[in-house]
């Protein structure tokens, strides 16, 4: 990046070339201390801001937005007109596979795959191999993770070996630097368990996030059961098969007291419950992917066709990247869980980004994995709900940053002068097709395979340093 507007600014390239198309690379950019944001539209939910103005960062922490800032000489200078800059994404739960599946995702590429979605923290499941379950395994990630180009935090186990029949040691694995615990990819199984873990919360105030799901309910199951499985004769997975532990959890935190985070909700009676938890004063707090805003099981048909929009894309059928736990439901659960969004009963996004190897999703659903990637396409996903102007812009970076960030006790979620520097410049609109070639995550399992998005990061930083750019974006903006 040099240019008129960038005079000094100096790039190191340990470039790492994505593929054709748009050149996405991850640079370490040899530190100008002080660097000036400018022109952009700073929307700040922690301030209430949201106006076009410079963000001025000085040694690696914010020292002040505004029009007239006073910038030490030789700062380097961002052109950031007609981009949004925000607080970096933070998104509490994501699957980095590592130990374990390599060649799915390593700390390393999911850290980078967070930076170029626009992420700056991220905190990482235990159903690792082994898994999260001990302070060491804990406190390994935690030490594999310094000088990653995003903050990582791992997820502890609940239970031993995630069988859900013998508590963890949650005590030592917080010492450790864990920042909630989770059997996510299964429910605990004891529900004596279960009570001891947020028995353990209301002691500790540590968050015990719950994958609602009853095993021999939803056993077999590869899509919603519904009208679509039923189509496609494919077995199904009932949403009363999330309500019920769903519902064991809740009564379990209220008889505890203790703080349950509900993992991936998506049907409208469990926002119902939540609901009427949060009512009642357990203490609960839940979280929506975008893929269960936005999609619906009519994409395992191939029917690709975004909730609220009319166009329809046509994808595989089944399409073995739409198979995802929870699954896809309907149109109708999608739009109560935006209601439920809005209106605060569902406390923040997150994206369950799963990676999986091509060979873990061959074409028969009934041997495919679950899951889906995420880190890369929250952004354009969410922003489709702006576009249409059923979220704000304000709204969604607090759904997407301040508020995880502050529920989880994390740093970013706020550009007040004298935080640290995590921050996310992006372009609402930039049209960009998602392939292999685009995603700097290992995998690209997702059901948008093909299809142009709009909307992407082009530069994030954390702590102030550059640890993401989009070098076409900002050699365009930055002049020949
Ligand atoms: N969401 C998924 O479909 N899969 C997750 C497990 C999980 O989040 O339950 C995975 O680890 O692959
Ligand atoms: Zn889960
Ligand atoms: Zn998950």
């Amino acid at each position: 990046m040099r240019g008129p507007e960038n005079p000094g600014i100096v790039i190191e390239c340990g470039a790492r070339p994505l593929g054709s198309g748009r050149t996405q690379r991850l640079f370490s950019w040899a530190q100008s201390p002080a660097l000036l944001i400018r022109g952009g539209r700073v929307v700040d939910p922690s301030q209430g801001l949201d106006q076009t103005a410079d963000l001025l960062v000085i040694d690696g922490r914010v020292a002040g937005i505004g029009t007239e800032l006073a910038a030490p000489h030789g700062t380097a200078v961002f052109d950031a007109r007609d981009l949004v800059v925000a607080p970096g994404l933070v998104d509490v739960h994501v699957h980095l596979r590592d130990p374990g599946f390599p060649e799915k995702e390593t700390l390393e590429t999911g850290a980078v795959a967070a930076a170029t979605g626009g992420f700056t923290a991220i905190c990482c499941m235990p159903n690792t191999e082994p898994p999260l379950d001990t302070p060491e395994r804990v406190a390994d990630v935690i030490t594999r993770s310094r000088g990653l180009p995003v903050r990582v935090y791992p997820i502890g186990a609940i239970s031993r070996g995630r069988q859900g029949l013998e508590l963890a040691d949650l005590g030592g694995m917080a010492e450790a630097g864990a920042i909630g615990f989770s059997d996510d990819g299964d429910s605990t199984r004891d529900s004596r368990v279960m009570r001891a873990a947020l028995a353990w919360s209301a002691r500790s105030g540590r968050p015990i996030m719950a994958h609602c799901e009853d095993r021999a309910l939803a056993a077999g199951g590869v899509m919603h059961e519904g009208a679509v499985s039923r189509e496609l004769g494919l077995p199904g997975i009932p949403a009363a098969a999330e309500e019920i532990i769903l519902l064991r959890d809740l009564e379990l935190a209220r008889l505890t007291g203790g703080w349950l985070h509900v993992l991936h909700l998506t049907t409208a009676r469990g926002r119902r419950l939540v609901r009427a938890a949060k009512l009642e004063g357990v203490r609960v707090t839940a979280e929506v992917m975008p893929h269960h805003l936005l999609l619906t099981d009519e994409w395992v048909a191939g029917r690709r066709r975004f909730v609220g929009e009319d166009r329809v894309f046509t994808g595989p059928c089944p399409d073995p990247h739409a198979k995802v736990n929870p699954p896809l439901r309907t149109e109708a659960d999608a739009r109560d869980l935006l209601a439920g969004l809005r209106d605060g009963t569902i406390d923040i996004i997150a994206t369950d980004h799963a990676p999986h190897s091509e060979r873990d999703k061959p074409d028969d659903l009934t041997r495919a994995a679950f899951g889906m990637i995420g880190l890369e396409l929250a952004l354009p996903l969410m922003l489709r709900l702006v576009a249409r102007g059923e979220l704000s812009l304000p709204e969604l970076i607090d759904v997407l940053s301040t508020r995880p960030a502050a529920l989880f006790g994390l740093p970013g979620g706020t550009l007040r002068p004298g935080s640290p520097a995590d921050v996310v410049v992006f372009d609402p609109e930039a049209t960009w097709q998602v392939e292999r070639a685009t995603l700097a995550s290992r995998s690209c399992n997702t059901p948008l395979l093909g299809m142009e998005l709009h909307g992407q990061a082009v530069l994030t930083m954390v702590d102030g340093k550059v640890v993401y750019v989009d070098t076409d974006a900002v050699a365009w903006r930055a002049g020949p």
